[in-house]
């Protein structure tokens, strides 16, 4: 192994209170609000497709310019309670909240910039709000930081003469002092999701990003941090250079999920998707019909193979500049939550199987449980549903997880190989089946089928 000082602290999933919390979490809403959210995509009269959030780079605006719409953020319909409420109803048990976005602008009073909800005509610390409506609710607050600051005189992106390296020095200090203010003010925050760091100036700085997990994790005992913040001595990121992830869980799938058959291999650490509900916009954009626009089964499915391969899934929300929802996203909060209210059993506190994908849907497991279950999307015309079992596990019954009384049909048909028998009928959400098992030798093939 190469010696590193700024490397990987630990290997291994933690099992500390904090993160099996965070673990059994599962779904996350993530929220994108700032300056941006007030333009929504659109810049004198001109609508540009790129992600919202990046529309000052995007349409070209001069920093001074972007920087007085601080002037203009007044969210008058904002209310953290209507917020947390509708998160509760849609099913998920953490949201994370930009604190600061690439634009620079700091959605709570800090006291190392004037450029904040402090300065607004809004004045009020909105992350106190949400954290306090959330935490009401039973919902974790992490909080998102980005690295990346264009509003900052210090900020740099490369380091290329000592004045650079100087600048860029009381850059760093100023987010050092910054995420020591959050991680103080804002106790009952649970993790910190890191983002853009992806810069050179960043990755020449692996002693610096070592030094923030330190600082966070002994002025907040347990808080968990993102690999996205971490680079090492020879600026590797999330995984140094020994290949060890770095912080306490794989932060690289944004907007991707691994494949269940190809990339098991994330099944041995902590890890979390984000996504977006359009194709690429993160902050809030006006015009949605420049692109797919994800329907909530869609997302759905999405929830349900992050959860399939021990992951978890945080799903994108873009408030307005007013501080309310667009339509579709309150449609999809809807639906997703009316499955949740029913079948959230399969998702929170669930982890991957460690069974074979199969064509109709996804595997979850509960945790210390023999309750295995059956997430299928893909309704088999044949009225089969084929499960292939890891040696020595034996399945026992199985049922429709709303009918526990009605079993089902579960024949073994060779060695660790199974058909549950299912109505053949058109479904219009997924259906969730429940397997109940035991560890032990199978009877060889060909044993009479069970009921
Ligand atoms: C979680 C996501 N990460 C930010 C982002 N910035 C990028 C710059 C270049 C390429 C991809 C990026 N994703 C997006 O604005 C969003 O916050």
């Amino acid at each position: 192994a190469i010696p590193l000082q700024y490397g990987a602290q630990y290997s291994g999933k933690r099992t500390d209170d904090a993160m099996n919390k965070w673990r059994s979490n599962r779904f996350g809403q993530f929220i994108h609000w700032g300056l941006y959210a007030i333009p929504g995509g659109v810049w004198n009269g001109k609508t540009y497709n790129y992600a919202a959030e990046f529309l000052k780079a995007s349409a070209n605006v001069p920093s001074a310019t972007w920087d007085s719409l601080m002037y203009q953020f007044n969210p008058v319909k904002f209310d953290a309670k209507q917020w947390a409420k509708m998160a509760k109803k849609m099913g998920v048990k953490y949201m994370t909240i930009t604190t600061k976005h690439h634009e620079g602008f700091c959605l709570w009073p800090s006291k190392y910039t004037d450029f904040s909800v402090a300065g607004s005509p809004y004045k009020k610390d909105i992350l106190k709000q949400l954290v306090e409506a959330y935490n009401a609710e039973g919902i974790d607050v992490n909080f998102y930081y980005s690295v990346l600051d264009w509003h900052h005189p210090d900020w740099r992106n490369d380091i290329k003469s000592p004045q650079d390296s100087v600048a860029f020095k009381r850059y760093l200090d100023f987010a050092y002092n910054q995420l020591k203010e959050l991680a103080t003010n804002y106790p009952t925050v649970k993790a910190f999701w890191f983002d853009g760091t992806w810069d050179n100036s960043v990755k020449k700085n692996g002693k610096w990003t070592y030094e923030v997990e330190k600082m966070l994790k002994e002025v907040s005992p347990g808080v968990i941090v993102n690999s996205r913040l971490r680079a090492d001595d020879y600026g590797k990121r999330h995984k140094d250079s020994n290949g060890q992830l770095m912080g306490d869980y794989e932060s690289g799938y944004e907007r991707r999920l691994p494949d269940p058959v190809t990339d098991t291999a994330v099944t041995r650490w902590d890890w979390e998707a984000c996504m977006t509900i359009p194709e690429n916009q993160w902050g809030y954009h006006k015009d949605w019909t420049v692109s797919h626009v994800k329907s909530p089964l869609e997302l759905l499915e999405m929830l349900v193979h992050t959860t399939s391969m021990g992951g978890n899934f945080l799903l994108n929300f873009g408030p307005t500049g007013n501080g309310d929802f667009r339509k579709e996203e309150l449609d999809i909060a809807t639906v997703i939550g009316n499955w949740m209210g029913k079948y959230g059993d399969a998702i929170w506190n669930c982890d991957y199987a460690g069974m074979k994908k199969e064509d109709w849907g996804y595997y979850t497991k509960k945790k210390n449980s023999n309750q295995l279950n059956m997430v299928v999307f893909n309704w088999p015309s044949s009225g089969l549903l084929k499960v292939r079992t890891p040696r020595g596990m034996v399945l026992d019954k199985a049922s429709f997880v709303d009918a526990k009384g009605n079993a089902l049909k579960v024949e073994e048909i060779a060695d660790n190989q199974y058909l549950i028998q299912v109505p053949v009928k058109l479904y219009t959400s997924p259906q969730v089946i429940q397997v109940d098992f035991h560890q032990g030798a199978t009877n060889g093939k060909y044993q009479k089928a069970k009921t």
